[in-house]
């Protein structure tokens, strides 16, 4: 079986320069396209499986990194743009006509990852930004309608192109995130014991306060 993750990939992970200075983020219309400019490299660029982030047609996964929010300008056709879903945690600003997501942004000033925006390195129109490092969320594929007996050979591939597998973010990440809900008072173990969401993770800080408040 051939397996397709997403077009940037599947004919190798092409490494980024090492000095990328940003560059602009352009959707799919053919003309009135939104431009985002984006100063400097990305990070944490990885392959998501989840439902949420957006894809290219044909790919399984999406390739979707992390800039800080004050890198990230919308230079043109800024009218297009819509929230995708306002009451998701990362608020994807995607193009009204063509569907891209331009950029997400998370304004929950308590969540692990605010400050950063996400976007998809795929949509510059300049070559070089850093290159995807894993691959995150891949049994969500699942709930986009691959089948549970394609998993085994999609892992396979996304090891062999050098994209770690996970079914959350990558270890370090996913340390991070524990990190940050220590410090903020929190904790795993009573989010899991009641998952709002199929990743409880990230939403804690948001509820946390709600969980302390007076009775
Ligand atoms: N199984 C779910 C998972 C969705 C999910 O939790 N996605 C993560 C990662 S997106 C970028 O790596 C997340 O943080 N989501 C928050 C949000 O999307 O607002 C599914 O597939 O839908
Ligand atoms: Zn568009
Ligand atoms: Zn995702």
């Amino acid at each position: 079986m051939t397996v397709h993750i997403h077009r940037s990939v599947d004919n190798g992970v092409k490494q980024g320069s090492g000095s990328f200075a940003g560059g602009t983020l352009v959707c799919k219309c053919a003309d009135k396209q939104v431009k985002v400019g984006v100063k400097g490299d990305v990070a944490h660029n990885h392959a998501c499986g989840c439902t949420k982030c957006w894809k290219p047609s044909g790919a399984i996964f999406s390739v979707v990194a992390v800039v800080p929010r004050e890198n990230v300008t919308v230079l043109e056709n800024g009218d297009k743009l819509q929230i995708v879903d306002a009451a998701a945690v990362i608020q994807r600003h995607a193009c009204k006509a063509c569907g891209t997501h331009m950029y997400g942004r998370i304004e929950n000033k308590g969540h692990p990852f605010y400050g950063l925006d996400f976007i998809h390195p795929e949509l510059f129109q300049e070559s070089g930004s850093a290159a995807p490092e894993f691959a995150a969320f891949v049994s969500s594929v699942i709930e986009s309608g691959v089948k549970p007996a394609d998993m085994a050979a999609i892992r396979s591939r996304l090891k062999e192109l050098g994209l770690e597998p996970y079914d959350c973010l990558s270890p370090p990440l996913m340390d991070a995130i524990a990190t940050h809900l220590v410090k903020a008072g929190g904790s795993l173990k009573r989010k899991l014991a009641a998952p709002e969401s199929s990743f409880p993770f990230l939403e804690s800080p948001v509820t946390m306060p709600k969980a302390r408040a007076p009775m």
